[in-house]
């Protein structure tokens, strides 16, 4: 599919109902109910539902999504062309609306979240850092200037979360499964957390630990592993914080040799070594996204307040020179990057892990699916870091598919599986409503919520074009909306981001890139104006929201386009005691006839990605929306592993534990999904035979621990005329060099 003809084709499907941005696009429509499909252009059709008019569709309605492939890193240039605007002038000068809330010291360097850089330097010059001296740690003086700085003021809105109420967390379910799992702690004390770190916690006015920290905290003390898969916005980022910081002012900074500078260095190099200006990280936080990486990097600042270690932040679209004078000279003690550009910087010699003893991925499962894995397994082994045995390793996100965990056992030494929530992880605090909506009626359903609404909302898109379209869209309809997404510079998504944090605009437009981690204050709505090809993907978005305890809406755009992911949208619905609409469970069972054949796993998973998933059969595989320890499912001590059976098909290792791979299956009017690692599906022919996996670049080859064996012999090939399968590149706009995905396919 050419991306420009069907963008082109959107536009003039948007000409065609008459919205150009410059007029009334669409007479406001009231909906019945929240759950009501969205009427069709000017005529109003009846809802769709069983046995109503269903509305007319083209399977060529949703391809204007296409996607784009990401620009390399080294592509981001600061370019100053204001595609998308940020809209610095005022917004009374431009027609206003009800959504702006003035806001006229707006100074995006002095309000932001993410302005700790600057402070963090002055920081260190007012000399108020800690040092280790002789085995103890001496705590730095305090300065009320850099506490508010850090931590805000009780009254600051754009920082604080209102109305936090962790106790509605209480009842959530937790299951913690491997060998002697520590005891979980109730409060924050010391002990077992370090006094100074209590006082940093008390700074930040939090009262009382989360689930995920109550557990996470003696995990690590008790020098165990941990993949923690909690629900958004439940304080995992204190879940690895806390523990690590802990430990370090307990400890001091790490003097341990590895056997690498035993064996190649002498002991002058290795002096030379220590008073060069390489970072020496005891801890290396990796996240997905800029952004991501440099909230955590406000976080650790926080936490680390007049302590001896010193935080430091390395991501692309900044400059290079401006990161290794900061490593040189403040030092590196927990380092937060984005896997590229400390991949750069191993190389270059600026950093070097061989102190290192925690290791954490943030969004794991992003970080260790095919568009980070290379990159992951790169900085993790053939750098020179601490085997898994000499070194805590911690996983952290929301979504853990069974694929992600298989693989993240590569990583990991003997660990506790945490899960805290729900199994379908999306929180009870966040409403989330289902809209009907054909693609040409997005932009007018949108205008009407907009209209009725006056809070902090998060709209996201697919592609980067449909970003800025959106965003110059609303901005002609007097919305004070910007927008944040890959093609952007990087001083144009802090910016954004800094305007939509403070308020001035109350509206972001966004794309994955925004998805994970991200915790914005009082965002109260998210749109999804296109829906994700991946329900976790949607998980994560709507987490935007519903954080800390707050409540929040989700509101999701939804048509036949969407139907790849219907049945796992139900399922995440009814988990989250969620009203499911009857056109969902209408499109579900077309599904059944048609069935895309689409498993998730990005390359990874494909068809036989958990049992029975390769036909679309959700419910009968057993699929957990990745709350689950794989090993309590798909263990069997016989040494064989099994998925749990259902109509699709039963997972498949083959009694020596030895995986067999993947094979797609062509539904009927579908496309093949391919897989070729994980447990997986065992899904009823045709097969698709492993030599068509295989056009599909790295991330669909089998895993290196995967056997790979023969098709069953009765395996038929693909239909004559199935169109070549080729990856298109998704638009996950954050920092994965070669992220591919199989999203678009038809
Ligand atoms: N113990 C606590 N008491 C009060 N507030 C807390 C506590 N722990 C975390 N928070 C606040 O809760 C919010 C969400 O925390 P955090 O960003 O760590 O969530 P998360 O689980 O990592 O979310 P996501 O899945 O989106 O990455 C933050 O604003 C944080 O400051």
């Amino acid at each position: 599919m050419d991306p420009g003809n069907s963008v082109e084709r959107l536009e003039q499907q948007f000409a065609k109902t008459g919205i150009k941005g410059d007029q009334e696009p669409h007479p406001p429509v009231s909906t019945p109910t929240n759950y009501a499909p969205y009427p069709q252009g000017h005529q109003h059709q009846q809802p769709y539902g069983v046995g109503a008019t269903r509305p007319p569709y083209s399977s060529q309605n949703h391809n204007w999504n296409t996607q784009r492939p990401p620009r390399p890193e080294g592509h981001y240039g600061h370019r100053n062309d204001n595609r998308g605007g940020d809209n610095q002038r005022p917004w009374q000068q431009r027609g206003g609306s009800p959504h702006y809330r003035p806001h006229n010291n707006f100074n995006h360097s002095s309000n932001s979240n993410n302005n700790n850089n600057y402070n963090y330097n002055n920081n260190r010059r007012m000399g108020n850092h800690g040092h280790w001296k002789d085995g103890q740690h001496i705590v730095g003086g305090r300065n009320s200037h850099i506490e508010r700085q850090l931590f805000g003021n009780v009254e600051d809105t754009d920082r604080q979360h209102t109305g936090i109420n962790f106790e509605k967390y209480d009842d959530i379910p937790v299951e913690a499964s491997g060998e002697n799992c520590p005891e979980a702690i109730t409060t924050f004390t010391a002990p077992p957390l370090d006094a100074h770190l209590l006082t940093n916690i008390e700074l930040a006015r939090y009262m009382t630990p989360t689930p995920v920290q109550k557990y996470s905290i003696p995990i690590v003390f008790a020098g165990r592993d941990l993949m923690a898969c909690a629900q958004t916005g439940s304080g995992k980022t204190g879940g690895f914080l806390f523990p690590i910081l802990s430990d370090m002012f307990a400890k001091g900074p790490s003097q341990r040799p590895t056997p690498k500078d035993e064996e190649n260095t002498t002991p002058q190099q290795q002096q030379q070594h220590s008073t060069s200006s390489t970072g020496l990280p005891t801890v290396l936080i990796l996240a997905p996204t800029r952004e991501l990486a440099s909230q955590i990097f406000d976080e650790a600042n926080k936490f680390a307040y007049r302590s001896w270690v010193r935080p430091c932040c390395v991501y692309g679209g900044t400059d290079i020179g401006h990161q290794i004078r900061q490593i040189g000279r403040g030092g590196c003690d927990l380092l937060v990057a984005t896997p590229g550009r400390l991949v750069d910087l191993l190389e270059r010699h600026h950093i070097s892990l061989r102190n290192l003893r925690f290791l954490v991925l943030d969004e794991a499962d992003r970080m260790l699916d095919m568009g980070f894995e290379p990159q992951i397994r790169h900085i993790v082994e053939k750098e020179d870091m601490p085997g898994v045995q000499d070194r805590t390793t911690l996983m952290f996100s929301a979504t853990f598919p069974r694929d992600i965990q298989h693989l993240a056992r590569d990583f990991l030494n003997d660990y506790v599986f945490l899960s805290v929530g729900r199994v379908g992880s999306t929180s009870e605090n966040i409403t989330q409503k289902v809209i009907y909506v054909e693609d040409d009626d997005k932009r007018a359903a949108l205008l009407d919520i907009l209209r009725s609404e006056h809070g902090r909302t998060l709209i996201f898109v697919e592609t980067r074009r449909m970003a800025d379209h959106l965003n110059q869209f609303l901005t002609s309809h007097q919305f004070p909306a910007t927008a944040i997404h890959g093609d952007r510079s990087q001083i144009q998504r802090e910016r954004a981001l800094t305007s939509f944090r403070t308020g001035h605009t109350t509206l972001l437009v966004a794309t994955a890139v925004a998805a994970r981690g991200l915790d914005i204050a009082n965002v109260e709505h998210v749109i999804s104006f296109d829906l994700p090809s991946y329900i976790d993907d949607y998980v994560h978005r709507i987490g935007r929201t519903g954080r800390a305890g707050n409540t929040g809406v989700a509101t999701a755009f939804f048509n036949r386009g969407n139907k790849n992911i219907v049945k796992d949208f139900i399922s995440i619905l009814k988990e989250a005691n969620q009203e499911v609409p009857d056109f969902m469970h209408a499109v579900a069972r077309e599904g059944k006839t048609s069935g895309s054949g689409r498993g998730r796993g990005r390359g990874r998973g494909g068809a036989g990605f958990g049992p029975g998933r390769g036909g679309g059969n959700v419910n009968g595989g057993g699929y957990t929306f990745g709350g689950r320890d794989f090993r309590q499912f798909d263990y069997d001590p016989s040494g064989a592993m099994y998925g749990m059976p259902g109509p699709g098909g039963m997972a498949y290792y083959d009694g020596n534990g030895v995986m067999v791979p993947a094979y797609g299956y062509l539904p009927p009017g579908g496309y093949p999904a391919y897989g070729a690692y994980g447990a997986y599906g065992f899904p009823p022919p045709p097969f698709v035979p492993p030599h068509f996996m295989h056009q599909f670049g790295d991330g669909l080859l089998p895993h290196p621990h995967a056997n790979v064996q023969a098709p069953p012999p009765h395996a038929p090939l693909p239909p004559a005329g199935t169109p070549p399968l080729t990856s298109v590149y998704s638009n996950h706009g954050d920092e994965s060099a070669h992220y591919q995905d199989q999203a678009n396919w038809y």
